[in-house]
């Protein structure tokens, strides 16, 4: 507990140092020196295992090696560090969790990613694949003697780990992959088959070089019925680092980002498997050759197995909270102390920060991050519940996933540009973050599906438990265009609550309609994608608006509190200026639209004395961030 204290400490000494490094900082601004502790908010923010915590983040302080970034290096340079850091960090995993945590414990897991300090983002990565895909894969597919065999090896590297499930000709519907797995009685083996070039495996992450093992999603068949898809664990390299007969691996070659992580391609020519290789908790072959699952019928099978790898999911939504916090300590720190143009006084540039175009760009990005956070909080507390609500869990980890790294390629792209050329530089981070955090949009789910999933869910829930009929509020009600009324946690929840109402009744409605005219049920759901898409979008910021203003009602600081307030108006009324769905249905008048333009300018600009703050919370120091988040003037000395 006192390291933590000394390392909150810390946080809030490099604040001082760094409001006080500010030169010529405009009066308006000083304040911002002296907002709340943000030691105080980082503690209410991220309150579970604040041991492990700062344990971890003397590491990631520390530890020269983990630092290391892998700018300009080659392909095989690259790939060369971020494994070697790779089996550092898990070096580190080992001596912190066990993989039974990410059963027992998540929050460790949730600790561990929220207080990681990247650097080179494949290294996050190859631990993902390894441990939450390959080794979660084990722990929640596999029987107990599966685990037992291998859980030890997967935490000690005896075991390195990739998982193959997307195929050259099946990526989002995966439940289409043409990878067979055939049961040969005889031999008590499973013969696995690519039988088509679009059947190889594609884009594994750890198998162009180093991975021993993997997960080999295929469709089972035995007797000559197929059962589905499910997963089988083989290795893939000998000890002595040649592949494993009956397999071809080739590399996929140079990516926009993540080339640190090897990614590559498989296929299989009668691959021989023994009979318990097949993960079987959910389904298994006997001794005398039958097969039975407690699970039937093969697609909800199927749902259950991509169901277990939830986690991933989850660990996309925090990491992308840690991308953002990143990039707007960066930017927001940047923007005190980086001036151009200058008022009425030739001498005296102002700060960026002065302008409301610059406050515009970064700010409403700041009250995403924090939304997302509780969010992320709430869905935490469910994956440590004892008795778990599964479908809550895959629904709200999949829109938190699509929100988060969405949220995460706008926000560091703005974070980017609103640094000028020195957000283009590497050893900014943010441009590098980026680049390499991209694909998080994709993989784990793509997430144009993941909100039809979403989707899916509401109107089915729906059906059961309709939500009250849509109805604009009336002309008094859209006549009231003061700060207070629009601010009002009121106003913002029935505003994103009528939406969510609306779009519900129409995409049914569309559907019935679509289904009434003799479509056939998927002709109709992709001739309404798009709405149903939104659907997953304004459901998921329903959620997050309800559980950010029940987050920040805990804490009892007057003046953060006041901030975090600023930060759910912003939210949600930057939701509202830019949907044009709350002038088309009415919901608000053109005044209260005007007004609300006007309150979003006037938030950001309240939030100044206090971004500075409310960054440091979010818990990286000036230390782990690149020259422009510090003093960057010095940094550039010849
Ligand atoms: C760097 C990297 C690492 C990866 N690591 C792994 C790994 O370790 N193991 C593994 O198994 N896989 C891995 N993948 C694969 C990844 O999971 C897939 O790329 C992802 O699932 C998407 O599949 P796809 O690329 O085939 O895209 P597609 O499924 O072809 O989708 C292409 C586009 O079509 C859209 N689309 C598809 N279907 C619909 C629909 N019904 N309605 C509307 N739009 C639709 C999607 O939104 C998407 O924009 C990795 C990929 C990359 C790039």
């Amino acid at each position: 507990m006192e390291s933590a204290i000394r390392r909150i400490q810390q946080i809030s000494n490099s604040f001082i140092l760094q409001t006080n490094n500010v030169s010529n900082i405009d009066p308006q601004f000083i304040e911002a020196q002296n907002s709340f502790n943000p030691q105080a908010l980082y503690r209410f923010l991220f309150p579970y295992e604040p041991e492990l915590r700062s344990r971890l983040a003397e590491v990631w302080k520390t530890d020269k090696l983990l630092l290391k970034d892998s700018f300009g290096l080659s392909l095989e340079g690259e790939r060369e560090q971020s494994f070697i850091q790779f089996k550092r960090l898990m070096e580190v995993l080992r001596q912190n969790f066990s993989l039974y945590d990410l059963e027992r414990n998540p929050r460790k897991l949730a600790v561990f990613t929220q207080s990681y300090r990247f650097v080179n983002i494949s290294v996050t990565t190859l631990i993902g694949v390894h441990f939450s895909l390959f080794g979660a894969s084990i722990l929640f597919l596999g029987s107990n003697e599966q685990r037992e065999k291998y859980i030890k090896k997967i935490e000690t590297l005896e075991v390195v780990g990739c998982f193959s499930l997307t195929e050259l000709g099946h990526g989002s519907n995966v439940q289409q992959i043409e990878t067979i797995a055939e049961y040969d009685h005889n031999t008590q083996e499973f013969i696995i088959n690519s039988p088509t070039i679009t059947s190889q495996k594609y884009f594994i992450g750890g198998a162009a070089k180093n991975a021993s093992h993997t997960i080999i999603m295929a469709q089972l068949k035995v007797a000559g019925k197929m059962e589905g898809v499910h997963a089988f664990v083989a290795r893939i390299r000998n000890e002595d680092g040649s592949v494993v007969k009956g397999i071809r691996i080739s590399d996929c070659g140079v990516k926009m980002g993540l080339n640190g992580v090897d990614n590559g391609r498989l296929m299989f020519d009668c691959l021989r498997l023994p009979r318990e290789n097949l993960l079987s908790r959910f389904g298994g072959v006997n001794k005398a050759g039958i097969y039975s699952s407690p699970i039937n019928p093969a697609n909800k099978r199927f749902a259950q197995t991509i169901g277990a790898l939830v986690l991933g999911r989850y660990l996309i939504a925090i990491g992308s909270v840690a991308f953002n916090s990143v990039g707007l300590t960066t930017a927001l720190r940047y923007s005190f102390s980086r001036k151009q143009f200058s008022g009425s006084d030739p001498k005296q540039e102002k700060q960026l920060i002065s302008y409301s175009s610059h406050r515009k760009r970064l700010l409403p990005h700041l009250a995403n991050t924090y939304a997302i956070h509780f969010s992320n909080n709430y869905l935490l507390d469910l994956l440590c519940e004892k008795e778990k609500k599964d479908k809550e869990i895959h629904i709200l980890a999949s829109a938190l996933k699509a929100y988060g790294s969405w949220s995460s390629r706008d926000c560091l792209q703005e974070c980017r540009e609103a640094c000028g050329g020195q957000g283009f530089l590497s050893e900014n981070l943010i441009g590098n973050f980026k680049s390499e955090t991209e694909i998080y949009t994709t993989f784990e789910g793509d997430n144009i599906l993941l909100y039809q999933q979403v989707a899916k869910f509401v109107l089915s829930e729906s059906r059961k438990n309709p939500p009250p009929e849509y109805e604009a509020p009336s002309d008094s009600i859209k006549q009231k265009t003061d700060s207070q009324f629009l601010r009002s946690f009121e106003f913002l929840q029935n505003a994103l609550n009528a939406r969510f109402a609306q779009s519900v009744a129409y995409v049914t409605e569309k559907l019935s309609e679509s289904v009434a005219e003799g479509k056939p049920i998927m002709d109709s759901w992709n001739d309404n994608s798009p709405f149903i898409v939104k659907l997953g979008q304004v459901y998921t910021e329903k959620i997050i608006l309800r559980k950010f203003i029940e987050g920040i009602s805990g804490y009892s600081d007057e003046k953060a509190q006041a901030a975090l307030q600023l930060l759910v108006s912003l939210y949600t009324l930057n939701i509202i200026e830019k949907d044009p769905w709350f002038l088309k249905y009415g919901y608000i008048s053109s005044e209260q639209a005007e007004a609300i333009t006007v309150q979003v300018l006037e938030i950001c600009k309240e939030l100044v004395p206090h971004c500075i703050s409310l960054t440091d919370a979010l818990g990286f120091d000036n230390e782990t961030l690149g020259p422009i988040a510090n003093d960057w003037i010095s940094k550039n000395k010849f």
